[in-house]
């Protein structure tokens, strides 16, 4: 995998200013949109759905990374690319049957990606690898922006870096949860491709130079 990118989570965007915010994610150097889906259920936090994911869809200009932390998400796949998802992550410990999930995901035609819970071995990943274009290691307990990274994050990277280069796959890996200039190196390093960011960015008070260093960090 060459160069490793920057995914910042509009969780943590000014909802009021939606479309500014992202005409900023537009113009800087981050990659991807990450958007993160929450029902209530799966997570005791309620985000956002298919009529905002809408909206971002007709200003973004680059791919959106929807991440769903919903039960059987397996139910709303196709709403999700209808709307615009290009990248859809589902939650192993969301659906039962994630072999047929992942397949719904790729018959409409986005790339599908696993994600596993902070404390989820990554051993469960194994025979699923080859179909993953993506595994999202969430670095906090997912629903909530804003919290402390999870310093055991390294040592998972490190395996599941492994496990895919046993299987000579590319599978990305992607981080998410209380990124920052503090963690992002060593997050590269430990082997992952893609840092989700949110309060880093959208808190800080040069939003556009914010990304550019974290970018820089991470090159
Ligand atoms: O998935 C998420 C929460 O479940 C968010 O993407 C994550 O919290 C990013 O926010 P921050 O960078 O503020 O930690």
């Amino acid at each position: 995998m060459g160069s490793k990118l920057i995914a910042p989570s509009i969780l943590a965007a000014d909802f009021a200013n939606l479309q500014r915010d992202i005409e900023m994610v537009n113009q800087s150097d981050a990659d991807w949109f990450h958007i993160d889906v929450m029902d209530g259920h799966f997570v005791p936090n309620i985000s956002y759905g298919m009529p905002v994911i809408k909206a971002i869809k007709k200003h973004a200009k680059k791919p959106l990374d929807v991440h769903l932390m919903i039960e059987k998400p397996e139910r709303y796949i196709e709403e999700f690319k209808k709307v615009g998802a290009d990248i859809i992550t589902v939650h192993y410990e969301s659906t039962v049957h994630l072999h047929r999930t992942l397949s719904l995901i790729e018959n409409v035609g986005c790339k599908a990606g696993v994600v596993l819970n902070l404390t989820t071995p990554v051993s469960v990943l194994e025979d699923i690898l080859p179909k993953c274009y993506m595994v999202l290691l969430m670095s906090i307990n997912p629903g909530f922006g804003g919290q402390k990274f999870e310093s055991m994050t390294y040592s998972r990277i490190k395996k599941l870096r492994k496990m895919i280069n046993d299987q000579n796959l590319d599978t990305l890996i992607e981080i998410d949860g209380g990124v920052n200039d503090k963690n992002a190196k060593q997050l590269v390093d430990a082997g992952s491709d893609v840092l989700v960011a949110g309060s880093y960015i959208f808190q800080s008070s040069d939003q556009l130079q914010t990304i550019k260093n974290l970018k820089a960090l991470i090159s």
